[in-house]
C-alpha cells in the first residue's frame, strides 16, 4: 500500500503510541490535541480526512461524518462496544469500520470476577464498617457473605468476555453456567464451560451471580428492570460490565435498597460519570467502578495496535481485523 498520501485523523491525545507509530509509518496524521478533547477541535480538524482512529466514546454520527466529507475512507474506533457510533449514518455512507473487540477480553474478565467476589462478599460494606467504627466482629454471622463455590452463574450475553469469566469462575469450582444470547455457542465450549443455553426467566430465577456481558442495543436497553429483579433470588449478585443503560438504575436502587436482591457491583452505570450525589452511592450493598474494564496499560495499547491495523487496513481497502459491520 502507498498511504503517505493518506490523512488520518487521531481523535484522542492519550491514543497509546502503539497505534501512533503504525500509523505515523504510512500516513500523515492530524491529532486532536484538547484534553478532554473539544469536539470543536475534532470537527475542525476532521475535515478532508480519509481516515480516523476514533479513540474516544464521543458521539460519531452525522455530524461528524458531514464535517469529515465525503473522501472518507477508514475509521476504527478503540472499543468493543460501539453504543456511541451511529452505525446507520455510517453504513449509509459505506465506510467500512473497525472495532477491538477480543483483546480486551481477559482484562474485562479480570475485573468482572473481581467485582463479582467482592460485591458478594460486601468488600465495601466492610471497610465503610471500618471507617465508621462498626467493627463488630464479635458477632458469629457478621458481614456473611455469598459463596462462590457451588454457584450458578448466568449470563446476559455469552460472547468471548462472557466466556473468558466464565473460564475463569471454573478454577473455583462453580456448579454451572447458564446463558442467554441469540446464537447458540458451539457445543464443545458449551461442555468445556459447563454451560447451558436457558431463557431469559430461568436465568433470572436459577442464577446466585448474574453477570451482564452483552452490548448495549435498542432490545438491551432496561431489561434489568424491576420485573427482571423480583425474578431473581434474594441471594441474587447482578455484576455488570457491558454498558449502563442495560440496567434501570432506579430499579436497581429500590431492589438493593429494600434487599430484593443481594448485591450489585457494577464497572458501568448511567451516565457515565457517575455524579457524585447519586443515591446508588449511599447503598451499602453495591461496589461500583468507574468504567475501567479494559484499563491496562498491556490491553490499551493492543486496542490501539488493532484500531490502527484497521485503519490502515481500511484504506487500502482491505477486510478489517475486526470490522464492526
Ligand atoms: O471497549 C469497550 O467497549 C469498553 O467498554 C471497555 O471497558
Amino acid at each position: 500500500m502507498s498511504a503517505k498520501s493518506f490523512k488520518v485523523l487521531i481523535t484522542h491525545p492519550e491514543v497509546p503510541q502503539s497505534g501512533i507509530d503504525l500509523l505515523n509509518e504510512n500516513c500523515e496524521l492530524v491529532r486532536v490535541e484538547s484534553l478532554p478533547p473539544k469536539r470543536s477541535e475534532l470537527l475542525q480538524k476532521i475535515r478532508g480526512v480519509d481516515g480516523i482512529l476514533w479513540g474516544g466514546h464521543e458521539a460519531l454520527n452525522a455530524e461528524a461524518l458531514d464535517a469529515a466529507g465525503p473522501q472518507l475512507k477508514s475509521i476504527s474506533t478503540m472499543s468493543a462496544g460501539i453504543d456511541y457510533v451511529d452505525l446507520d449514518e455510517v453504513k449509509r455512507r459505506k465506510i467500512p469500520l473497525g472495532h477491538t473487540p477480543t483483546v480486551l477480553d481477559n482484562a474485562v474478565a479480570d475485573l468482572a470476577v473481581g467485582l463479582l467476589i467482592a460485591a458478594g462478599r460486601r468488600f465495601h460494606e466492610g471497610r465503610k464498617k471500618i471507617e465508621t467504627g462498626n467493627w463488630e466482629n464479635y458477632h458469629l454471622n457478621w458481614m456473611l457473605g455469598q459463596d462462590v463455590r457451588d454457584s450458578v452463574v448466568g449470563f446476559y450475553g455469552f460472547g468471548g468476555i462472557g466466556q473468558a469469566i466464565a473460564k475463569r469462575l471454573s478454577g473455583f469450582d462453580i456448579d454451572q453456567v447458564l446463558y442467554t444470547t441469540r446464537r447458540r455457542i458451539d457445543r464443545e465450549t458449551e461442555k468445556e464451560l459447563n454451560a447451558k443455553k436457558v431463557e431469559f426467566n430461568e436465568l433470572l430465577a436459577k442464577s446466585d451471580f448474574v453477570v451482564i456481558a452483552a452490548p448495549l442495543t435498542a432490545a438491551t436497553q432496561g431489561v434489568f428492570n424491576a420485573t427482571a429483579f423480583n425474578k431473581m433470588k434474594n441471594t441474587a449478585v447482578l455484576i455488570n460490565i457491558a454498558r449502563g443503560k442495560i440496567v434501570n438504575q432506579n430499579d436497581l436502587y429500590d431492589a438493593l435498597r429494600s434487599n430484593r436482591i443481594f448485591a450489585a457491583g457494577l464497572d458501568v452505570v448511567d451516565p457515565e460519570p457517575l455524579p457524585p450525589n447519586s443515591k446508588l452511592l449511599t447503598l451499602d450493598n453495591i461496589i461500583i467502578l468507574p468504567h475501567i474494564g479494559s484499563a491496562t496499560n498491556r490491553t490499551r495499547s493492543d486496542m490501539a495496535t488493532i484500531a490502527a491495523h484497521n485503519v490502515l487496513r481500511g484504506l487500502a481497502g482491505e477486510r478489517m481485523l475486526s470490522p464492526a459491520y
